[in-house]
């Protein structure tokens, strides 16, 4: 298909397609294939390693891609197939880093008006829009300082000013929150997406951080491996999980897979009858999914039972997350009031519900 006519055919702002980035025989990127509207906030996220940084990098023109295409607004701007590699400039892209990179010799104002001076914006328009953006972060009062005088929070609203101030159509975050403190995390969180509804623009936000991913995106891309695992809206991908690898890197906390095997009728968990068996269901060996919410703690009559040891329990909005190592396995069931325990005593586990998804051995979802 010709990821031209994809991107406009769909009219969607950012085509993502068949794009592969090989370091020697490796490949850090492994036809990734995404395509989202304009307006949209797509997270990448994924555990360290799996290529999220190779492919912003791509986005934003400084990796050039070994195997297929990027298309911005229905224009290729970066291809494996010919070459092509637009600046950064000319893809109307803009580039947040983790680190914030001000130039320390500038004040603020003169940080957010430089990007604008080399797009030869006139003096009164960078004026104009050096106020806008300013006003836009709350840091009008600083547009005098130098970035050794403000705090590292307010280096990184200098940071995303200095990059909307041209108004790229494509903002591109990479992990931009995660040189602050949690609670500031939390709020700039809110103000960027405040920002990002107010730049019209489609983001591309990377993050090892999954509860960010939840809150923020629009749409979100699970990476592993250098492949997307599953890519959708962020409650889909934690209601309708395809892969186990899914299942449990998102969701606070993750789902917890028990293995089972078929036996007289039932799936069986070290001896015990734990669910039921679908009509016509021919897997041997699968894993079970269970969300935190359905697995209580102690033992309740009349539902399954698993047994093992106390390792922790954290409290959460007046109920207690419970985890007891079963096996080699971690298991978090949900109870309510504060729960305690010696670490290490024995615990048991009641499954309150059936499987919330059944799994292959390989790890794919069984689709019933
Ligand atoms: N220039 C390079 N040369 C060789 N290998 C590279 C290069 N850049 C990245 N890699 C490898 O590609 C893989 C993906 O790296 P990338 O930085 O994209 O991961 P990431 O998902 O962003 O990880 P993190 O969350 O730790 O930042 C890693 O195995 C990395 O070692």
């Amino acid at each position: 298909m010709n990821p031209q006519s994809f991107g406009s055919e769909r009219n969607d702002a950012l085509v993502i397609h068949q794009l592969v980035k090989q370091f020697g025989a490796f490949k850090a990127v492994n036809n990734i294939s995404i395509s989202v509207p304009s307006g949209s906030f797509l997270v990448l996220v994924g555990p360290s390693g799996c290529g999220k940084s190779t492919l912003l990098r791509m986005l934003a023109g400084l990796e050039s891609p070994t195997e297929g295409e990027i298309v911005f607004d229905g224009k290729v701007v970066s291809s494996g197939t010919d070459g092509t590699l637009r600046d950064s400039a000319s893809r109307n892209a803009g580039l947040v880093f983790q680190s914030y990179a001000l130039w320390p010799h500038m004040t603020v104002a003169a940080n957010v008006e430089w990007p604008l001076k080399v797009a030869k914006w006139s003096k009164a328009e960078r004026a104009a829009r050096v106020d806008e953006v300013l006003g836009l972060l709350n840091i009008s009062e600083l547009r005098d300082r130098y970035p050794a005088e403000i705090s590292g929070g307010q280096q990184q609203r200098v940071a995303i000013a200095r990059t909307i101030g041209p108004r790229p159509s494509i903002l591109l975050l990479d992990e931009p929150l995660s040189n602050l403190d949690a609670k500031l995390r939390v709020e700039m969180r809110s103000e960027l997406m405040r920002i990002h509804r107010a730049t019209g623009a489609t983001s591309v936000y990377v993050t090892h951080d999954q509860v960010e991913a939840m809150t923020m995106a629009s749409h979100v891309a699970v990476l592993n491996k250098g492949r997307v695992e599953q890519f959708g809206p962020p409650v889909e991908l934690l209601q309708n999980p395809q892969t186990t690898f899914v299942a449990t890197f998102l969701g606070t906390p993750a789902a917890n897979l028990i293995p089972a095997t078929q036996q007289s009728g039932a799936f069986v968990y070290e001896g015990q009858p734990i669910a039921r068996i679908p009509v016509n269901f021919s897997e041997k060996s699968v894993k079970l999914l269970y969300r935190a919410q359905d697995i209580g703690v102690g033992a309740i009559e009349g539902r399954p039972q698993i047994f093992g040891k106390f390792a922790e329990a954290a409290p959460i909005a007046g109920q207690s997350m419970v985890t007891a190592i079963v096996g080699d396995m971690r298991v978090t069931g949900m109870t309510d009031g504060y729960f305690t325990a010696v670490p290490g005593s024995d615990i048991t586990m009641s499954l309150l519900r059936e499987p919330d998804g059944i799994f292959n051995e390989a790890g794919q979802r069984i689709v019933l």
